[in-house]
Formats: C-alpha cells, structure tokens, sequence
C-alpha cells in the first residue's frame, strides 16, 4: 500500500479546519447513460442493499435485470426536474447553495481560516474529491456534517464508510469529528415548523399535515436501525412546535424499492386511501430530505399529488424542503459551531496555528533536515 502523503506541505501554513458537507448525490444528467453507473454505485453499496442470502445473485439480478431497465425510467423522471432548481440536477444545485449559506454564518466565528467543500456519497463531486480538497487547502482538522437529520445505517454509517475508505489510503490523517443526526436540534425543528406556518399563511390550514419520510426496509428496522424512531421524533416535536394534535398530522414512508416490506404507512398507499375516509384536503412536507430532488419534487409533488386527486382529494400541497432558506442555514451553521467547539477560537493557543510559534517552525525546519 502507497499512502498518499501532504508532499506539498509547508512549515509555516496556517492549519485550516475544513467542513465537509454531504449528501446522498445525483447522476451527472438525466440521461440512461449517466443513470447506470450512478446506480450501481447507490445499489451495490452493502449498507443500502444489504446483503441478502447470496451476493453473487444480487450481483446478477443488479447487472442482469435492474441495470437494464431501472436506468431508462429513473432518466425520464430526472428529466422532469432537471433545472427546476437552476441549471442541472436539483440536489446538486442546491446543496451549493446551502454551503455557501453555511459557510457565511460559520466563517466570522472562526479565529483561524475555515473551509469548506460538497461531497456526494454517489456521483459527484465524491466524498474523496471533497476530503482531497480540504486537504488541498491544508485542513488538518476535519468536520463530516452528512445532511441526513435522521440517522440511518443506509445513508449516514454509508457515508461513514466512504470517509473512512478514502482516509485508509492517506498517511497524514487530519483530527477527524463526525455529526450522527440532528434529528431533535431545536434549530432545525423551529425551521421545519416556520416553513410550515408560512406555507400554511399563504395556502391555509389543511385538514392533515402529512410528514413523508424516505422508507426503509422493515428488516433494518427489525435489526436495530434507528431511523425510523428519529422519523416519528423530528415529527412530534414539529407538531408540539406548531400546537398540532394527534390527528391533524400523519407520519408516512416513501420511495420504496424492490419487493420486500419497508416501513409503514407507505405515502403512496396514504394518498390513495384518505380521501375515502373524508380527507380531501392536505399538505405534504419531507422534513427528512435536506434539500430538494427526484424523491420530493418528482414523486410527492407530482406522483403523489396525482394519487390523490385521482382518489377524490380536492387540495394537495406540497411544502418545499428548508434548502438554502435562512433559518435551515442558522441552524446548520449552529450545529457546525457546536461541533466544531475548541477548534474555531483555538489557533490562539495552538502551536500549528499561532502565527509567531508558525515562523520558529518554518525558520529551524530546513536546518533540521526536513524537506518541507
Ligand atoms: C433521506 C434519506 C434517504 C434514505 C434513508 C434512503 C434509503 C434508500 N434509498 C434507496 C434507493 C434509492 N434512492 C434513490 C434516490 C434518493 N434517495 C434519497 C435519500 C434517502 N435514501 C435521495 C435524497 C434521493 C434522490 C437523489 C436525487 O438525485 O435527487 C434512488 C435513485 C433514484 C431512482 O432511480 O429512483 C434509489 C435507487 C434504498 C434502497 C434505500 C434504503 C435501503
Ligand atoms: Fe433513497
Ligand atoms: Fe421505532
């Protein structure tokens, strides 16, 4: 093994702390051509397909059958939302946006230099691409903030693995911190019930406020992954925070895949039975996903809403995820501050970043022998 080392490094550079923001990813163009290997990547990742009995046959049935049909259908409904969020793929888009949001609330508060860099756990830019960048730019302290409040071994311990696979092949490791969830963070929750009284200004009350979240296998479940608990948290505390009882709101579970049972209630089966039982008039939030794409723009507000107008209901609207709104960034650039404690009013006391203890440093290296 060859690990790659900081052969650019410097005595006397400021050590920078570097922000990794993450998402899920997207594929390069809503084309067949750029859906395959982007799928496979997303399907072949053991913690989003767990292994089932035998992984040689998941492997045929992938390669086989789901790589030469799921490509074609997903790139047509890609194409519906491409550019509606700005030139390209919407969660692309969008999370460049929310980093630059991030990055103005966090940087006054740091004494020292702060960066900041998007990796996609698929697609791009990577993970790796997104740690080489900081770096680059000489972060020796780095903080992964995956954008997944809720926790799920599917999404969040995936992009563990990433991190952790790309740092396997570094020989200098930089001090590494990780945020789990933020699930129950107060700034969040008060940003999901603002954007709710706001839509709620505009549109009006609905009879149920359904908060679809991205399902997973019931399996994960039964074996002890958290996601699904958080789900019903993050819920409860937007309905304390907005007054609401029991019934004026539905916790649902979307975006199946493949043919076993996920969680329930499933949103597409939710949509379909309400207006039967006198529930004609709602709004969908997914307070799950981040920013918005394929799975909220696509599949609630269009497949969804026409299931539930076809199934009689007469008034369906969609609350936009928090995106790049001001007070999501507040909250992300709090949770960064509060994870990033003893690192940003550090560099005072910390020989690597003071500036004086820098220059001794930079002055005696070269008569010690060091290349650098
Ligand atoms: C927000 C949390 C998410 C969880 C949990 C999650 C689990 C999960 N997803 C799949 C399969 C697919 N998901 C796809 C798209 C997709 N998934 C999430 C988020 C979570 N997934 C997002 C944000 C997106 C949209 C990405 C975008 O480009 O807009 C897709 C690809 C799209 C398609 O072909 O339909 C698949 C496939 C599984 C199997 C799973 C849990 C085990
Ligand atoms: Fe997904
Ligand atoms: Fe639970």
């Amino acid at each position: 093994m060859h690990y790659q080392g900081v052969t650019n490094y410097q005595h006397g550079t400021e050590a920078a702390t570097g922000i990794l923001i993450t998402n899920l990813g997207t594929p390069d163009a809503p084309t067949k051509e750029a859906l395959k290997p982007y799928l496979k990547e997303f399907l072949m990742d053991p913690r989003v397909v767990e292994p089932p009995p035998a992984r040689w046959l998941w492997k045929l049935i992938l390669n086989g059958i789901i790589l030469n049909t799921r490509p074609a259908k997903s790139a047509e409904a890609y194409a519906s939302v491409w550019d509606s969020e700005g030139p390209g793929a919407p969660l692309l888009n969008i999370s460049n946006r929310q980093i630059n949001a991030v990055a103005e609330r966090v940087r006054p508060h740091f004494k020292g230099r702060v960066e900041f860099a998007l990796g996609m756990r698929y697609g791009n830019p990577s993970i790796a691409s997104g740690l080489k960048e900081l770096q680059d730019k000489g972060c020796q302290r780095i903080l992964v903030l995956p954008l997944y409040p809720q926790y799920a071994a599917a999404t969040t311990a995936s992009t563990f693995d990433a991190v952790s696979a790309e740092l396997q092949t570094w020989r200098w490791l930089p001090e590494m911190r990780f945020v789990n969830k933020y699930h129950r963070h107060p700034g969040y929750i008060k940003a999901l019930a603002n954007s709710i009284r706001e839509h709620q200004q505009q549109h009006g009350k609905p009879q149920l406020l359904v908060m679809s979240y991205h399902g997973v296998p019931q399996r994960y479940l039964d074996n002890g992954d958290p996601y699904h608990c958080e789900c019903h948290v993050t819920s409860r505390l937007v309905a304390e925070e907005l007054g609401l009882s029991k019934d004026e709101y539905k916790v649902t579970f979307q975006s199946l895949f493949g043919k076993e049972e996920w969680i329930k209630p499933y949103t597409d089966a939710t949509m379909k039975s309400l207006p039967e039982k006198g529930i004609k008039d709602i709004q969908v939030i997914c307070p799950g996903f981040s920013a918005d794409c394929l799975e909220t723009i696509e599949e609630i507000d269009e497949e969804n809403r026409e299931y539930f107008i076809e199934a009689g209901g007469e008034k369906f609207s969609y609350i936009k995820c928090l995106n790049d709104r001001p007070d999501h960034a507040d909250a992300l650039a709090t949770l960064v501050l509060q994870h990033t404690q003893g690192w940003y009013e550090r560099d005072q006391f910390d020989a690597d970043t003071d500036s004086k203890e820098r220059q001794t440093v930079a002055a005696n290296a070269k008569a010690m022998g060091c290349p650098f």
